[in-house]
């Protein structure tokens, strides 16, 4: 298999570190043949749906990318940002500052960039243009808190695929999850405290994350253990007690069994009980995106109240506070240990020149 071509190289040229946001990823516009392209390659991915190839061939190409594109691409229209899509909108302003944080930190040269698993920008498009940065050293870090087939696992899935067609490849590493890291904890807390020291308090906290099959729990998939104990530890932080919150799944798709408690059930559960106010927030998401901004903040609402329930508050995602920024920062740095502050192979060069030119034997 001929390997892709190597970047042109200067001897001297200071290696660098690089380091890879990655997130789900988004169309390139809220339109219906954008939103196809990207389903057909997000649904196409076999860790994402597990079934027999054949039968789901025909399902995709047969039914769901004639029927659903339409009415995603409306709800994208619903969210989209005038900089586009709020997924990538705020991945890329993580992947700006987290250059910004680290440089206060960090010895080495080093660069953040950030891709998108399905869509733009791609995997592969930004490991080549890392490449031809000369980094020979490169941190995966998917932006999903809890591990999951399906999602962190397709990142890795690609970035060593890719690395499979190279003939010089970079030392890699990646991130397997951060459900339990401190600072992601202390932004999640420090993001609600802040919107109820604005907005007072509600009855119940829902947190919900994005549902999985439940195939995948008994299969031994860890996704949703470290749901609860983010869940968890976000309520000892906050020092809610067990009734004042609860911890759903959204977002099923199809029709087999997914996590339980689902949060639209538990929704309409809520407003049928009459709750004066609940609020609502998505912790395994650190970034708002569709499944935030339309699904919670917007039909999660219509469900509760026509249940009969009262005021509904949707607690954005910790997008690029400072507190977030500067827990991504401590993961990263903890992930670069020994990377980020060994001297260059052109800093040694020179070293050595100076130390002979300095009369050091050879
Ligand atoms: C079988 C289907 C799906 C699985 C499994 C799944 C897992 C999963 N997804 C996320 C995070 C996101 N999903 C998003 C959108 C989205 N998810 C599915 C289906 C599955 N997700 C679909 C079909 C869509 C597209 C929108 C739609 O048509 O409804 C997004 C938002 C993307 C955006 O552009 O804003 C995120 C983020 C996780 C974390 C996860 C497993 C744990
Ligand atoms: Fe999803
Ligand atoms: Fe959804």
């Amino acid at each position: 298999m001929p390997y892709l071509p190597e970047p042109s190289f200067t001897h001297g040229t200071p290696e660098k570190t690089g380091i890879l946001l990655v997130n789900l990823g988004t169309p390139d516009a809220p339109t219906t043949p954008a939103v196809r392209t990207y389903l057909k390659e997000f649904l196409g991915d076999p860790r994402v749906v597990e079934m027999p190839r054949a039968i789901w061939w025909l399902i995709l190409n047969g039914i769901i990318l004639n029927t659903r594109p339409k009415k995603s691409a409306a709800k994208y229209a619903s969210i989209w940002l005038k900089e586009g899509s709020p997924l990538r909108v705020y991945t890329e302003k993580q992947a700006a500052l987290l250059q910004g944080y680290l440089g206060e930190r960090a010895q080495a040269p080093f660069v953040v960039d950030y891709a998108m698993r399905y869509g733009n920008p791609s995997i592969p498009a930004v490991l080549r243009k890392l490449r031809e940065q000369n980094c020979q050293r490169i941190l995966v870090v998917p932006m999903y808190p809890q591990y999951a087939a399906s999602t962190t696992a397709t990142v890795t899935d690609i970035v060593y695929g890719e690395l499979q067609k190279m003939r010089n490849t970079p030392a890699l590493r990646t991130i397997k999850h951060f459900h339990d890291h401190s600072g992601y904890i202390k932004a999640l807390a420090g993001n609600i405290n802040d919107y109820w020291m604005k907005n007072g308090r509600p009855e119940k906290l829902v947190m919900s994350f994005h549902g999985l099959p439940r195939k995948s729990l008994d299969q031994g998939d860890p996704y949703h253990c470290e749901c609860q104990k983010t869940g968890r530890l976000l309520a000892w932080e906050l020092g809610l007690k067990p009734e004042q919150y609860a911890v759903t799944f959204q977002s099923r798709f199809g029709r087999a069994e997914w996590l339980q408690p689902y949060t639209g059930a538990t929704l309409k559960e809520l407003g049928k009980q009459k709750l004066k106010r609940m609020d609502i927030v998505c912790p395994g998401f650190v970034a708002d995106c569709l499944e935030t901004l339309e699904e919670i903040a917007q039909e999660g609402k219509e469900t509760f109240q026509h249940a009969g329930g009262g005021e509904y508050h949707y607690i954005p995602c910790i997008n690029d506070r400072n507190d977030w920024m500067h827990a991504l920062t401590d993961l990263v740095i903890d992930n670069l240990q020994g990377w980020l502050v060994k001297p260059d192979a052109a800093e040694l060069e020179q070293g050595r020149l100076r130390a002979l030119e300095m009369g050091a034997p050879k």
